[in-house]
């Protein structure tokens, strides 16, 4: 490091789970972060909504300040880890105008209100980071925002929300309470400050978005993602996919086809034997295609205070790298013009769950309407009850439109007494 080098002041905003993780690696790692980045790097402060909050002890008193504004003008990279809409836009926008780089862990925000983002961080040449968005520790932003840059990504399949994993695994192996299940989610520092972001699919949303946007070159909000939470799998599910050999995630899926950009998060079945299966825990998994790389898969820690800071950190040293020594970070790539398809438009496999009368002719009857609306049945399960037999018909490829239409005339025969559940099918051939 040259002796003149000017310390990289870092501002860090908010102080939670992620926050207080980012400052104690900023302190404990100062002097390989300075040789890293080629100039000292100084925490400048800790914006906090009270200072006299009790912390971890890591977290040094004398840094924290009310004064969001102030610490903002008077540093020069800012940290986002608060989340939340707002303060969180100002404060970044104020940052982003004056030059400041910024380092944001916040896809609710970049995926509703980015291209405000990207336009002033454009307009003042200033770098904006956020690794941890995405899939938390996993290298999963830069990979697509520059290594495949000269690519065409063709699909994004991910298991890209910690909590939800979480959940589904500990329901599918140990058989717990979706309530409890989610209640230590939020001990172990995995869920949003409002965990319904969680279990309702718009966390993995918002990431999808944030994939979809670096993937396809065009702009990907929030509104045009397709988002289905956890909150309507029931135990039964969960126990019918494990007897048809498969296990059910929630999975974030953005494709690109001749008629456009598909994007979507929802429960998928997902074959028992299948790399997603097997994500674990709050772990993530992200696979991706693109037509000159092939296949690629991305995995590792989704969620938790510190394996998201470790992204975080990643982001400071390449933002500080910048401003110690020149250069700057990629702009957005918004050049891309293809038509975001609506989810009526999606194609994909699906597994129609239902109940129906222990009387000849039944199955037949079902065929017909599967038949009359163009969907294949690949496979059907029967699983008898009393009086009735449950049945599990899994199809192949299909449209969305006609799937729907399907279920529609399947709950009005009197052919079938309920449909319990349709799940989609993604991994298998
Ligand atoms: N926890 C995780 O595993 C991950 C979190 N993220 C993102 O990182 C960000 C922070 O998440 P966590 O640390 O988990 O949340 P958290 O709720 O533990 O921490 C946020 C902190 O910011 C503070 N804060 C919020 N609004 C504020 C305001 N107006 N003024 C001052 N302080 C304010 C809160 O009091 C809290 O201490 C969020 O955007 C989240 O989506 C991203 C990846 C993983
Ligand atoms: N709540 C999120 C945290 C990381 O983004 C999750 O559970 O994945
Ligand atoms: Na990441």
């Amino acid at each position: 490091m040259s002796p003149t080098s000017a310390p990289v002041k870092i501002a860090v905003l908010g102080c939670g789970t992620v926050g207080t993780q980012v400052v104690r690696l900023l302190l404990e790692q100062a002097s390989d972060l300075a040789a890293r980045v080629g100039a000292p790097v100084e925490l400048s402060g800790i914006y906090v909504r009270d200072t006299t909050t009790p912390r971890d002890a890591a977290v040094p008193v004398d840094a924290l300040t009310s004064d969001a504004q102030a610490l903002v003008d008077s540093s020069d990279v800012v940290v986002e880890v608060m989340g939340g809409i707002e303060p969180a836009r100002t404060l970044i926008l104020r940052a982003l105008e004056r030059g400041s780089a910024v380092v944001t862990a916040n896809k609710a925000l970049l995926a509703q209100g980015g291209a405000e983002l990207y336009e002033a961080a454009d307009a003042a040449g200033a770098d904006l980071y956020y690794e941890a968005a995405v899939a938390g520790a996993i290298p999963i932003v830069r990979p697509v925002r520059e290594s495949l840059a000269g690519d065409r990504v063709t699909r994004i399949l991910g298991v890209v929300n910690g909590t939800t994993n979480y959940v589904l695994d500990e329901m599918t192996t140990k058989g717990l309470d979706y309530d409890a299940v989610v209640a230590e989610a939020q001990r172990l520092g995995y869920a949003e400050a409002d965990p319904t972001a969680d279990v309702g699919g718009h966390d993995a949303a918002a990431k999808a978005a944030i994939l979809a946007s670096l993937a396809f070159h065009q702009r990907v909000g929030i509104d045009d993602v397709y988002c289905e939470g956890i909150t309507a799998v029931t135990a039964d599910d969960i126990a019918a996919a494990t007897e048809t050999g498969r296990v059910i995630k929630l999975l974030a899926v953005a494709e690109q086809t001749d008629a456009g950009v598909s994007v979507r998060v929802h429960p998928t079945l997902v074959p028992r034997d299948h790399p997603l299966a097997g994500v674990r825990g709050a772990f993530n998994a992200v696979f991706v295609e693109a037509e000159a790389a092939g296949e690629l898969m991305f995995y590792g820690q989704g969620a938790g205070g510190v394996p998201t800071a470790s992204a975080v950190l990643g982001d400071i040293v390449s933002v500080a790298r910048h401003k110690a020594g020149g250069g700057k970070g990629p702009r957005e790539s918004n050049y891309a013009r293809l038509e975001v398809l609506p989810m009526s438009a999606a194609m994909t496999r699906y597994a129609v769950r239902m109940s129906v009368p222990d009387r000849p002719g039944v199955l037949a009857a079902v065929a017909t309407i599967f038949a009359s609306h163009g969907v294949g049945i690949e496979s059907v399960r029967q699983m008898p009850g009393k009086g009735h037999a449950g049945l599990i018909l899994s199809t192949h490829r299909a449209r969305e439109s006609a799937l729907s239409a399907t279920v529609e005339d399947l709950r009005s025969t009197d052919a079938v007494n309920e449909v319990w559940s349709v799940l989609r099918i993604e991994g298998e051939l």
